[in-house]
């Protein structure tokens, strides 16, 4: 059994990003901002909970939906707008964010 400390989803859309190193954050509300720095986390995917890959949390800082800018549109390998749409869309009702930048980890495959 996995626990919620060593596993995270993502929406399979964003996965190949994941899987590539393309995408190194994710935005998330408080409810997902537990994973601890040095951590390694399985990830995968939201809807039919396929592993994708490995990653390990290098931090977690807390971070005002309003103060989300383009370095993080970058690391997220989205457009800015984009990129506001989908946390807005994800959590409507808070500004109160993380950021959780992590690394991928080399796979066996
Ligand atoms: C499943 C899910 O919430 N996925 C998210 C949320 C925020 N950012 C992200 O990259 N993925």
């Amino acid at each position: 059994m996995i626990d919620v400390a060593n596993k995270i989803t993502f929406f399979e859309f964003l996965t190949p990003l994941i899987k590539s190193g393309k995408k190194t954050i994710t935005i998330r509300d408080k409810s997902e901002s537990h994973y601890l720095v040095g951590s390694q986390v399985e990830v995968f995917t939201l809807e039919t909970d396929q592993k994708v890959c490995e990653i390990e949390i290098v931090s977690v800082e807390a971070i005002r939906f309003d103060l989300i800018n383009e370095f993080h549109a970058q690391q997220e390998h989205l457009a800015l707008p984009r990129l506001k749409e989908l946390i807005k869309e994800i959590y409507p009702n808070t500004n109160e964010l993380f950021v959780i930048t992590y690394k991928l980890m080399p796979s066996d495959t």
